[in-house]
């Protein structure tokens, strides 16, 4: 069954938020919109053969979706989890929900997310910290609860426990490193 990739999308002028004290609101924008390109580029390459869902309150991110063949939903609630139990209603399949703010996103990682299925239940790929989840990978669409926040490599495997379900934690570079804090950014400019 075709997999569905779920990309969950805050408004540009609104997110990277807690890069406020060391960029501008305009970098802000630029750098998440251009984190968000890189992502839904890889994810609707015609190569990995999925349904690309963004979800979003924010028109030039549905707008960049539309242009790239995915299919835009415009959020109802408030949040990222919200925003992905709304998405995940159109798909009855394998799901990945992906982070838009992965720079070092490459194809293999998502390909690789996309395999899990023969494998486990759930794929819960952390970030560099091991606390947090920037892709988890659903091998039926709802089949838990999501809890993106902190602390949510935890709670989301505490979920899949508590349903009965097998998960497996995934670690790689591409998946693992997002851009939340002053600190992330270096990181950015040394390997660009
Ligand atoms: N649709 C939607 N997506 C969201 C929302 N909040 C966060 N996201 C997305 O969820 C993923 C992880 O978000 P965060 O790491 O919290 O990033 P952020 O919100 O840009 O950063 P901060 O503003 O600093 O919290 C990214 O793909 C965000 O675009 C939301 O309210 N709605
Ligand atoms: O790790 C997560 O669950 C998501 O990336 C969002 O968490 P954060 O807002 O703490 O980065």
């Amino acid at each position: 069954m075709t997999a569905a990739i779920v990309i969950p999308v805050k408004p540009f002028d609104q997110a990277k938020a807690r890069l406020a004290p060391v960029l501008t609101p305009e970098e802000r924008e630029m750098l998440s919109r251009a984190f968000f390109r890189h992502v839904l580029t890889l994810a609707t390459d015609r190569a990995l053969d999925a349904d690309v869902i963004v979800v979003s309150r924010c028109e030039q991110a549905l707008g960049m979706a539309r242009e790239a063949g995915a299919q835009a939903m415009v959020e109802q609630g408030q949040g990222q989890n919200e925003a992905l139990e709304q998405a995940m209603e159109l798909a009855n399949g394998p799901v990945l929900l992906l982070s838009s703010d992965l720079p070092f996103l490459a194809m293999q990682d998502i390909a690789v997310m996309l395999t899990l299925g023969a494998t486990t239940d759930l794929g819960i790929a952390t970030d560099r910290a091991k606390t947090g989840t920037n892709a988890l990978f659903l091998a039926r669409s709802g089949m838990i609860r999501t809890r993106f926040g902190p602390d949510s490599r935890a709670l989301h495997q505490a979920e899949a426990e508590k349903a009965g379900l097998r998960w497996t934690l995934i670690e790689r570079p591409g998946l693992a490193f997002d851009v939340d804090r002053p600190e992330d950014l270096p990181f950015l400019h040394n390997e660009s």
